[in-house]
């Protein structure tokens, strides 16, 4: 006999993770990694890849009747939308190549995103077999190899098996969004670690698209069986909007500016022109030696502005 609709209601309340979203929809896989489609119950209960949520069934899909509390929310943030990435990260690892040559400022945005929510960023430079570009690109991240945890040298495709070994010491029962622009070697990446992605994900966008193969944005992957290593497939490194920062908090987001930032005059020093800042001291130039890289100041200053600007 079929309950009471109150009683079942009350009785059923599960626990997912959502690990693909399409428009309001998302997959939800339960503790026992059983898939379903979720619809949200009103905005409240909007989830993004990487939400804890409590769902109830309803015939054979789900609705989401709460987002658990996050830890994080990775997103950006332009003058028109704000686009959520995914939540609940441990780190991300930003993938960048010697071909095609990167921008130092997208790198630069997507450090000071992480930063801002205190997620670990990751540098990987790939295509280390084409030495003479890898080499260039290697001198241009010299102040990022000083920062975070350094930077990785990778070469997906003539080393694969070594890199595999490295990349699986750092993710190891984390949860990490790879992000980086097109042509690094994104997918090379997820297909060394995630051999059945590819298949995964076609089921995945057909499931969230009713039948219809479309791309579905972002995607979550378990790297072992016993599902306790996520990995994180999300487009967007390019155009990162970083709208949601206040300007007089970004040198407190980049860590070789913050390290001089408490040596000024005045407390509210914006580093940008003020008498006794102790960032300007350490920027380095050809006629005075500085422990803050030239570009990287530059870098702040330009998003200072940008950021200013957005406000008023
Ligand atoms: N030489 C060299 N080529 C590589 C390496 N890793 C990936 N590639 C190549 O770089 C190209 C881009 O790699 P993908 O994995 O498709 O890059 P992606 O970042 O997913 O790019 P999009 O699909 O455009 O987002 C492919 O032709 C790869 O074979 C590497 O270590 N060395
Ligand atoms: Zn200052």
């Amino acid at each position: 006999m079929a309950k009471p609709r109150s009683a079942a209601a009350s009785a059923a309340l599960r626990d997912g993770l959502v690990i693909a979203s399409h428009g309001r929809h998302c997959l939800v896989e339960t503790p026992e990694g059983e898939r379903l489609i979720c619809h949200p119950r009103g905005k409240k209960s909007q989830a993004v890849v990487g939400d804890h949520v409590k769902w109830q069934a309803s015939e054979d899909e789900g609705t989401i009747e709460q987002v658990v509390e996050r830890k994080n929310l990775f997103y950006r943030q332009d003058e028109i939308r704000t686009k959520s990435f995914a939540a609940n990260l441990d780190q991300v690892l930003i993938l960048i190549a010697a071909e095609p040559e990167f921008s130092e400022h997208q790198l630069a945005r997507a450090l000071i995103a992480a930063e801002a929510e205190r997620i670990t960023p990751i540098i990987a430079l790939n295509k280390s077999d084409l030495v003479v570009p890898f080499e260039r690109a290697w001198a241009r991240l010299a102040p990022y190899r000083r920062m975070h945890q350094g930077v990785l040298p990778l070469s997906l495709t003539a080393s694969g098996e070594v890199d595999r070994a490295t990349l699986m010491k750092l993710l190891a029962g984390k949860r990490t969004l790879v992000l980086g622009p097109s042509g690094a070697g994104k997918s090379t990446l997820i297909n060394l670690l995630v051999p059945s992605a590819s298949a995964l994900t076609n089921e995945i966008s057909y499931a969230l698209n009713s039948g219809k193969h479309t791309t579905t944005s972002t995607t979550w992957y378990w790297v072992d069986v016993e599902r306790t290593t996520g990995l994180i497939d999300s487009p967007g490194f390019q155009e990162f909007g970083l709208n949601h920062i206040e300007p007089m908090q970004l040198a407190k987001l980049m860590p070789d500016i913050a390290e001089h930032a408490t040596d000024c005059k005045f407390y509210n020093c914006t580093h940008l022109h003020e008498p006794g800042c102790g960032v300007i001291a350490q920027v380095d130039s050809p006629a005075r030696p500085g422990a803050i890289n030239a570009t990287r100041y530059r870098i702040y200053g330009e998003l200072f502005a940008e950021l200013s600007q957005s406000r008023y």
